[in-house]
């Protein structure tokens, strides 16, 4: 089951992340690069984890403009609203198997940017037991935003776009091993409300790269302005 297209039209416009943020001096770069956030990894099995502490100061520097999206996966409501209230998190990513309560309580505090693989997206997930009963539903965008993302979240692995043509839900974010040499082929070919990346964009795990950040940056704007000029009127 594909999510209902939003209730309403809008021109296409194009939100860029830069993920994987672990240093202010990294987050005013990315800043500085003209994107719309950048994102603060707190799952524990992350090479890229920041403090909460860190998470603060970064979010509280990037100035009113720039969203601080928190990352988490398999941890629970109560950690996840703690620890966005403590880092001053303007959204939260949600990756792992969660309750469809556990996201609209979530909602009710944050926007909420929420993470599929493409297998999930069909609403046919593998359980544990190997049978072929849906364990994640994709529900419509009331509540949530969603983004498709590798089975292997931050291991700079590209999803197959082309075959995601037809079920690509309308709005939804794209990440999966983007960067400056290939973010323009997957906007033009999946048009998706936003676009995140951050093994592409690094020097060494949890440490950006300047220039590659300045080209994804670029690379994206340029990408949704060319292959969707209508949504930008002259
Ligand atoms: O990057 C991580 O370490 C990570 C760990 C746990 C959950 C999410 C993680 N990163 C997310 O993965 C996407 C895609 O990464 P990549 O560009 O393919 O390396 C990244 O944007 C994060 O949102």
């Amino acid at each position: 089951m594909t999510p209902a297209s939003p209730p309403f039209t809008s021109p296409y416009s194009l939100r860029v992340k830069i993920c994987g943020t672990t240093s202010l001096h990294d987050a005013l770069l990315s800043a500085g690069a003209g994107a719309d956030a950048v994102g603060l990894i707190f799952a524990s099995i992350s090479r890229r984890r920041v403090a909460a502490e860190v998470a603060r100061e970064i979010s509280l520097a990037v100035g009113p403009a720039v969203g601080r999206v928190g990352v988490f996966m398999d941890q629970g409501l109560d950690e996840v609203l703690r620890t966005a209230e403590a880092s001053r998190l303007s959204a939260v990513q949600i990756h792992g198997e969660v309750s469809s309560l556990y996201l609209s309580t979530l909602a009710c505090y944050y926007p909420v940017l929420r993470v599929l693989r493409p297998a999930e997206l069909a609403g046919q997930s593998t359980s544990p037991g190997g049978d072929q009963t849906p364990t994640i539903q994709p529900r419509g965008l009331a509540d949530h935003t969603l983004m498709l993302d590798a089975p292997n979240p931050g291991s700079g692995q590209p999803l197959d776009w082309e075959s995601l043509r037809a079920s690509f839900p309308a709005g939804a974010w794209l990440a999966g091993g983007l960067g400056p040499e290939n973010v323009a082929r997957a906007i033009q070919v999946l048009r998706p409300g936003g676009v995140d990346a951050v093994s592409g964009l690094e020097n060494s795990p949890g440490v950006k790269n300047p220039g590659r950040v300045r080209d994804f940056v670029r690379e994206a704007r340029k990408a949704a302005l060319l292959a969707f000029p209508e949504s930008y009127p002259q």
